[in-house]
């Protein structure tokens, strides 16, 4: 997979080469590019951005500069990524259907975002996601592209140490996950649940399957009504 990100603070991409996502591009399992969107300017001050049509706060970002700038880095197999406020939900299952694609181009905006037609002139060659990351607003995409390509890339052959993981995560069978321990068995007078270390594995998976469905009963009720017929068996409905 290779993913291009298009942005006016590249700087803000860093973390891409950090850490897991980092190893993963030594390894060559992604190939990343991070693009200075002002390299398409053409004007001494290179300006991006102009005042709104019908008046309003804040500024647009140009059209013919992403235009450019889009055309340059996008190919015959991208799928391109803009977020915004308003978008459509990224959740797991974009995730997994991102980490499908041959190649994403992430658009970064700012101020209060990108001229539409540039969304519009762009899906006339190829597909086209606005994504939202959340119900609160951000200042600019790149936040948002940070936590798109790490829950993409995660879900990548290779790319976690332990692929089991990424099958178990939570939303994969639609819950949350339950609480996790680790040693000491007692810390600050506070006991690891005696059943995690019986050993007895049929009634850890159930203390773990029952952990996840009152959190997520108590934290997340909106995911219960969304579970695929038959996820519950009636002994999680005694929960
Ligand atoms: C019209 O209202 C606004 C429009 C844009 C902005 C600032 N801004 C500019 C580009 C951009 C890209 C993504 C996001 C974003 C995504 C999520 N989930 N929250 N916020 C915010 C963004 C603020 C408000």
């Amino acid at each position: 997979m290779r993913i291009d990100v298009v942005t006016i603070f590249p700087e803000y991409l860093d973390p891409l080469r950090a850490a897991l996502l980092g190893r993963a591009i030594e390894r060559g399992l992604i190939e990343v590019g991070v693009h200075d969107l002002r390299d398409w300017t053409h004007d001494v001050h290179r300006a991006v951005d102009d005042a709104p049509y019908g008046g309003g706060p804040g500024m647009v970002m140009k059209p013919q500069v992403w235009g450019d700038a889009l055309d340059a880095v996008c190919g015959p197999d991208t799928r391109l990524v803009v977020p915004t406020p308003a978008g459509r939900p990224f959740t797991q299952d974009v995730a997994h259907s991102y980490a499908r694609e041959k190649h994403l181009v992430f658009a970064c905006g700012r101020y209060e975002g990108i001229d539409q037609r540039v969304i519009d002139d762009a899906a006339r060659r190829m597909p086209v996601d606005e994504v939202s990351i959340g119900d609160y607003v951000l200042v600019g995409g790149e936040a948002a592209v940070l936590v798109m390509v790490e829950a993409t890339v995660r879900l990548l052959p290779g790319v976690l140490g332990n692929p089991v993981s990424a099958e178990q995560d939570s939303f994969s069978d639609g819950l949350l996950e339950g609480p996790s321990y680790t040693r000491p068995e007692v810390w600050r007078d506070l006991s690891v649940p005696e059943v995690l270390r019986s050993g007895n594995h049929a009634l850890i998976d159930r203390w773990r399957r029952d952990q996840a469905l009152e959190r997520t009963l108590l934290r997340r009720p909106d995911l219960l009504d969304r579970l695929p017929d038959g996820t519950l068996d009636e002994r999680d409905l005694a929960v």
